[in-house]
């Protein structure tokens, strides 16, 4: 099975967005963390950037929508023309038809669950999905402590994505470093996040290469 390292760019350069994205050229895709101090207490990039990163970065675009009222704008970073648009269970009223819409403009559509949410709802409308992201941190900052009591619905993840025999990925982001990795990829994640571990080190398509092993000798 593929495994993938989605790098975060909350811990990069902002002001040289393009370099930091030639940094990470050979991720599998880059994750950018869209929070609007509304649904987490941070705030980082709208739309108008998102567009920018979609045309300087070097691989595709992971929309990661820490937002409020998703419903409303998901659908334009998928017509941005990013390649997986997530939003968050908590924050959407029509996850369902969401996720369609986000389809129709061209993009996988994705739901994120934090820390306590209950995933099993949303495990009875895979065919809908193309990504589940359970959060390994309370959504919010960079640089968080990996929480090891995901691991139970990660596992309960994978069981349903296998049993529905489809191509959905599961993403597992914070916290995720060269000491967890493992932990999350046994669990039966193949979609890694990895935001201060990867922007940290010396030379982060290295460190992308290295987490890619480490999840892959895991699995
Ligand atoms: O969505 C988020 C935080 O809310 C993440 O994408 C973080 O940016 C990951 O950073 P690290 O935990 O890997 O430092
Ligand atoms: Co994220």
């Amino acid at each position: 099975m593929a495994v993938r390292i989605t790098p975060s760019i909350l811990n990069a350069d902002f002001a040289d967005l393009t370099g930091e994205l030639g940094r990470i050229s050979g991720a599998d895709l880059v994750h950018v963390d869209v929070m609007d101090n509304h649904f987490v207490p941070n705030l980082t990039v709208g739309l108008p950037v998102v567009e920018r990163i979609v045309a300087a970065s070097p691989v595709p675009v992971d929309a990661h929508l820490m937002i409020e009222d998703p419903d409303r704008w998901a659908r334009g970073y998928a017509e941005a023309g990013c390649a997986s648009v997530t939003f968050h269970a908590e924050a959407s009223v029509a996850p369902i038809r969401l996720a369609r819409e986000i389809r129709d403009a061209g993009a996988r559509a994705a739901v994120a669950v934090r820390p306590t949410t209950d995933i099993t709802p949303y495990l009875d409308y895979l065919e809908e999905l193309d990504m589940l992201l359970v959060m390994t941190v309370e959504p919010g900052f960079g640089g968080q402590r990996f929480l090891e009591s995901t691991v139970t619905k990660i596992a309960a993840a994978r069981e349903a994505i296998d049993a529905s025999g489809r191509d959905i990925w599961l993403q597992v982001d914070g916290g995720i470093s060269r000491d967890t990795i493992a932990i999350a990829a046994r669990a039966g994640a193949d979609t890694f996040v990895a935001g201060s571990a990867v922007y940290g080190a010396e030379d982060p398509n290295a460190e992308v290469s290295a987490l890619r092993e480490l999840a892959a000798a895991a699995r």
